[in-house]
């Protein structure tokens, strides 16, 4: 039973046990539900209109997690961590709001992204036979890797990095769901094992050998293969065989047609020894990516430039680019030279008469841009900023060039680089087109200027921003000018910082604690009950009652056995009719040893804790019924030293805190 209601006359509208005051009800005193937009295996995602946001910022997402299980502690300490949470800001982070409880569910408000998640565009395009291009995804793979570098940096592990958690908007990627299983399950390992697919785990987070930041990359890895081939990087006709695959099986390696340098960066990320994987730092480092990173920054310049001044006139600015080209290649036509040209001429001949004209008008905008710069830089002064250094200003406007980038340390804080890197490429642009070079000779900003992707792509950008409606409440197209904190404006600063050897907010590491270091590190298990319940209802209703129990008992057994992956295929395709139905199965089987695993170990901790002085660090050894050692280990109170053996054939040695780095 929906604990929230939608508007009527919405796509999904729920049954009509509307009640009249359900409708336009304001929940938190702020929000109306607009329409449900799906339902996940936490709980239920809404589209809502923020009451008191401003117009741009109206939409929003709330995703509702029944906590009736909870206890009062567990959802408290859910929110502390929530909090954490809505201290993240970057552009390739689902920006997090706020979280609060509303009758009986914990709530969570997030950034609504209104393209979807990367599992339906990917989706999408297996459906229409398409791939994305090499790079369309190294775009979006920079975008990933400055977000995780982000997070990474503070300390703070996603632990569930998947498709279905990355969120598009205009042609930006946004890491989703973030944390939002460690919130509500516990941040120990076991708990990132309860949290989704095995598809994008890493070795080391299905042994149970601890998680970390390079599993994050692990699963970012499986996300790249994934964006180049539409399937998953491991595949398997069920969980285990996932498993082992993940574990044991060889690293898959890139089709031919995208390039040697991604495929080894993507090797790279799925290397099975997590000491030998790459960190997002120094993928971030490597060549290939800084290269990217650089093509990205004079795209998103242009970009900008381009919505700025633009803006309104879009549609119009695409139908004369449309007439011109069209009465370009009339002309082009119509001259018999042109005619006695070979394609790769012609082709090149157009491209050159594009690109002039491309530049006068980039011309037009850098000066009125540069214009703008400098009252702006007038007007901080008069303000009595720090002293803003007008001279270079000047000096450049009568043509010369000088090297120093003053205005970069001396605006006020916020606009800074930003001011630094638009007077830095301006200064390039300037110099580049001045009056006796109509086409730039700067070769990055020719680079930029003559990229044929650029001129292909253009169309496709510039529709980003047309499904504005009153109804969709958009997103004001000021938002990406200059000046303003933009999305665009805020990945050119973070490429820059990187790009620069900046380490990009690292101050900070020290001071903010990581995710899940608040309170106890153990699993939630009241939530981990619910998530089991929700699965083997949702499998029961796919296989029916009677087949889900056939097949789950016989399941448990063999696992129990042993059985061989072949003859498990063979038993099932008597039960089924495709024995990877019972993929879910398998994976509930799994999560139910692990819960008991959890429960045991919490009830021993609960033990210690009553009754021993020193901190230490509990290892604990267990084995579930396929005989995979489970591993956990959580900070108590415990004797040093101490040894402890526990229910079945589970032990537990307490060690001293300096061992707690370590495996047993
Ligand atoms: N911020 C958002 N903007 C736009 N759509 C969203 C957003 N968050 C979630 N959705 C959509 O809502 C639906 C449910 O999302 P949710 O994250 O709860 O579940 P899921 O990702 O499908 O599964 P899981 O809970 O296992 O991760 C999905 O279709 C998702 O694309």
């Amino acid at each position: 039973m929906p604990r929230f209601r939608e508007r009527p006359g919405q796509t999904h509208c729920l049954p009509s046990t509307q009640t009249s005051s359900d409708l336009n009800s304001l929940i938190a005193n702020r929000y109306i539900i607009q329409q449900r937009l799906g339902k996940g295996s936490f709980g239920t995602v809404y589209l809502v209109k923020d009451t008191k946001a401003v117009a741009a910022d109206r939409l929003k997402v709330l995703k509702e997690i029944p906590v009736g299980d909870l206890k009062p502690n567990e959802t408290v300490h859910a929110i502390q961590e929530a909090q954490l949470l809505s201290q993240l800001n970057h552009p390739a982070i689902l920006k997090f709001y706020t979280s609060f409880l509303e009758r009986d569910a914990f709530c969570i408000i997030t950034e609504y992204c209104e393209d979807k998640d990367l599992d339906c565009k990917l989706e999408e395009l297996k459906h229409t036979g398409r791939t994305l291009s090499e790079p369309q995804v190294c775009e979006w793979l920079c975008q990933l890797l400055l977000g995780v570098h982000y997070i990474h940096q503070r300390r703070i592990l996603h632990r569930d990095l998947k498709a279905k958690n990355i969120f598009l908007r205009k042609n930006i990627v946004k890491i989703g769901d973030f944390g939002v299983s460690c919130l509500l399950m516990g941040s120990c390992d076991l708990a990132t094992t309860f949290t989704g697919t095995p598809y994008y785990m890493s070795p080391e987070a299905l042994s149970h050998r601890g998680y970390d930041s390079k599993s994050d990359i692990w699963s970012l890895g499986c996300i790249l293969y994934e964006m180049c081939c539409l399937v998953h990087a491991f595949e398997g006709q069920n969980f285990l065989a996932v498993v082992l695959k993940i574990v044991e099986g060889p690293t898959p390696s890139l089709p031919e047609t995208y390039s040697q340098q991604l495929n080894s960066l993507m090797q790279s990320m799925l290397e099975k020894d997590s000491s030998r994987r790459i960190s997002a730092a120094d993928a971030l480092r490597s060549r290939f990516i800084e290269e990217s990173l650089q093509s990205m920054k004079h795209k998103f310049f242009s970009l900008t430039l381009r919505d700025k001044s633009m803006g309104g006139e879009r549609d119009a600015s695409q139908i004369l680019r449309a007439l011109q080209k069209k009465v370009h290649l009339q002309t082009l036509r119509e001259r018999s030279e042109v005619q006695k040209m070979s394609p790769r001429e012609r082709m090149r001949l157009r491209k050159l008469q594009a690109a002039d004209e491309k530049a006068r008008k980039m011309k037009k905008i850098v000066e009125e841009k540069y214009q703008e710069n400098h009252l702006r830089m007038q007007e901080y002064k008069s303000k009595n900023f720090q002293k803003v250094s007008v001279d270079v200003l000047k000096v450049r406007t009568e043509g010369g060039v000088n090297k120093t980038q003053p205005i970069q340390s001396e605006t006020p804080k916020g606009n800074s680089e930003l001011a630094g890197s638009i007077s830095h490429l301006s200064d390039k642009m300037c110099k580049s087109l001045s009056k006796d070079h109509a086409i730039p000779e700067d070769p990055q900003v020719a680079e930029a200027f003559y990229s044929v992707d650029e001129f292909e792509s253009c169309s496709e950008a510039d529709s980003d921003g047309e499904e504005d409606s009153e109804d969709n409440l958009p997103t004001d197209p000021s938002c990406q000018t200059f000046g303003q904190d933009s999305d665009l404006e805020a990945m050119i600063r973070h490429m820059e910082k990187v790009l620069d050897g900046d380490s990009d907010g690292a101050e900070a590491e020290e001071e903010k604690p990581q995710l899940g270091s608040l309170g106890v590190n153990s699993m939630n298990t009241s939530m981990a009950e619910g998530r089991i319940e929700r699965m083997r209802q949702s499998v029961c209703r796919r296989l029916g009652e009677e087949v889900f129990l056939k097949v789950y008992d016989y399941l448990k057994q063999a696992r129990q056995r042993q059985e061989s992956e072949e003859s498990i295929k063979q038993a099932l395709n008597q039960l089924v009719e495709k024995p990877s139905d019972c993929f879910e199965v398998d994976q509930l089987l799994y999560y139910e040893e692990l819960l008991l695993a959890a429960q045991e170990n919490t009830s021993i901790h609960e033990k210690i804790l009553e009754s021993t002085q020193p901190l230490g660090v509990v290892i604990y050894n267990c084995y579930n019924s396929v005989n995979t050692p489970v591993f956990a280990q959580s900070a108590v109170r415990v004797q040093s030293g101490r040894s402890v053996r526990c229910g079945r054939d589970s032990r537990i040695t307490a060690v001293p805190l300096i061992a707690r780095s370590h495996q047993p």
